[in-house]
């Protein structure tokens, strides 16, 4: 792409200065007029068979009232013009899901297109530094399509050979601020592809309310929330570990109960337990009735209740050797959560040594050794330094909610992430617009996940208790 042309070498070897000693005068090649005028017809014939090509439908629309014009003369043209943008706002007005979808979101796309991106993409590449300005030519990502959601623009770029992912995570804020947005993130589509999402508006910035109980007993995924393309997000707690890391009133309570209030129905059926064990005496008490002998808030209680949880792992793995690998959720051997609410409290800010010890110990071999035989740990901390949280690292799938420093995004989701786009200590302090709001990382899935959990409310949590005690009399 850099390769050196033609008379490259040359203009630094020689010297068309009169008073030099050694002058050579360039041969100037004179290309006829008519020559210059057919090699721009001919450019622009290919020219317009490309957006032909291209845009075969959006072209001929396009042209038709010039078209109709020249035919029928300018009130047909301007009635048939009318004709049209009235039909079209009707149809937005009658059925703005179906007119967004099928025609609304496509013009969006070819105005954002036409407007922001191609328009600013020289100056940002450059500005940037992700393009190059190398003797007189630009060297630039190529911009691919741009489509619309109801949220976000997603944009695919080539990148220039060489590029790597890094490179452009390493600039998101000037993307995003050269094209207007509030954020940008990056993920790869495939070798030398990226697509970059470009935020409009954000969705999630309005709390919603619980989500309804679930109507069968299962244990596969369960519905906590929203995603930012408005559809309902289901999170696995099954066959892995959860760590939800969250400042001081990010709202981790509402990840939690929205899990537990998922898993409810199951339950009830007997095929799910969840142990609880709440040190701070707040959060889960409120729903104590749940989870019967299985919840503990001293420190003690709550070493001995994780103890216990590691006798049942391993006398399930001592049953299970040689005959089952995976673990299926029976009335025997229902699947086990345990959740901890403010797991530092009886790690890193535990003053006994021996209790702490023994509750980290105990909460290794768990979160090691549970998935397979169905026994899981839903952690919340406020808090993820390592020190604090020093086995971090063996939860497979993290949650951060709101966080007080950028460097935190990594601690909790692992390296890259906020480069990725999770820009947790972002989220907005306000209650009402940022708590519930994090970023999931998936075990498997380097690119996070913007989710709102659900709000459930103390009320919500009362119906809760009294829906399990009537699940369970039925
Ligand atoms: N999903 C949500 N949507 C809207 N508001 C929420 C949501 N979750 C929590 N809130 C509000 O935010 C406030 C803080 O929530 P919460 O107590 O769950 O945070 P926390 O992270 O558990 O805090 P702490 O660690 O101090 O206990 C609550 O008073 C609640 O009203």
């Amino acid at each position: 792409m850099f390769r050196k042309l033609p008379g490259d070498e040359t203009r630094n070897l020689v010297s068309t200065t009169p008073d030099t000693a050694v002058v050579f005068r360039p041969a100037v090649v004179r290309t006829p007029a008519i020559l210059t005028i057919l090699i721009f017809l001919a450019r622009l014939f290919i020219g317009l068979v490309r957006l032909l090509w291209r845009h075969p439908v959006a072209v001929p629309v396009a042209l038709a009232p010039g078209a109709l014009w020249l035919a029928y003369g300018w009130r047909w043209s301007l009635a048939v013009v009318a004709l049209v943008v009235v039909s079209g706002a009707a149809w937005a007005l009658v059925h703005r899901a179906s007119f967004s979808r099928l025609l609304g979101l496509r013009l969006l796309a070819w105005w954002r297109l036409v407007w922001v991106y191609r328009r600013h993409w020289q100056p940002v590449m450059i500005v940037s530094g992700l393009g190059r300005h190398i003797r007189g030519r630009d060297y630039l990502p190529r911009l691919g399509k741009v489509t619309c959601t109801s949220w976000a623009d997603v944009v695919s770029v080539k990148m220039l050979n060489g590029q790597s992912l890094k490179d452009w995570t390493d600039r998101t804020d000037h993307i995003a601020h050269g094209f207007g947005a509030p954020s940008c993130r990056v993920s790869t589509a495939r070798a030398g592809r990226l697509v970059l999402t470009f935020p409009r508006r954000d969705p999630l910035d309005v709390p919603m309310p619980a989500v309804p109980l679930p109507t069968v007993g299962e244990v596969g995924p369960v519905e906590i929330g929203t995603c930012e393309d408005g559809r309902p997000y289901r999170l696995k707690v099954h066959g892995t570990h959860v760590l939800v890391a969250g400042a001081t009133g990010s709202g981790k309570g509402s990840w939690l109960w929205s899990i537990i209030r998922g898993l409810l129905p199951a339950m009830a059926a007997g095929l799910a337990e969840v142990w609880a064990l709440d040190p701070k005496l707040m959060e889960l008490s409120y729903g104590r009735d749940l989870f019967g002998p299985c919840y503990a808030a001293t420190p003690e209680d709550c070493a001995e209740l994780l103890e216990a949880a590691v006798k049942v792992m391993q006398e399930r793995a001592a049953r299970f050797a040689g005959v089952q690998r995976s673990h299926v959720p029976t009335v025997d051997d229902p699947f086990i959560l345990l959740v901890v609410d403010e797991v530092a409290f009886l790690t890193a800010y535990q003053p006994d040594k021996h209790l702490r010890q023994r509750i980290t110990a105990a909460l290794a071999t768990l979160t090691t050794q549970g998935r397979a035989v169905g026994v899981g740990v839903l952690a919340a901390l406020q808090d993820p330094r390592k020190e604090v949280m020093n086995i971090r690292n063996l939860f497979p799938d993290k949650i951060a909610l709101r966080l007080d420093e950028s460097e935190q995004v990594d601690m909790v989701l692992g390296d890259g992430a906020r480069d990725r786009g999770a820009h947790a200590d972002l989220i907005s302090s306000r209650p009402e617009q940022g708590a519930g709001v994090g970023y999931v990382r998936l075990e498997g899935s380097p690119d996070p996940v913007r989710v709102r959990a659900a709000f459930v409310s103390d009320a919500d949590i009362r119906a809760m208790v009294a829906a399990y005690v009537s699940m369970e009399a039925a």
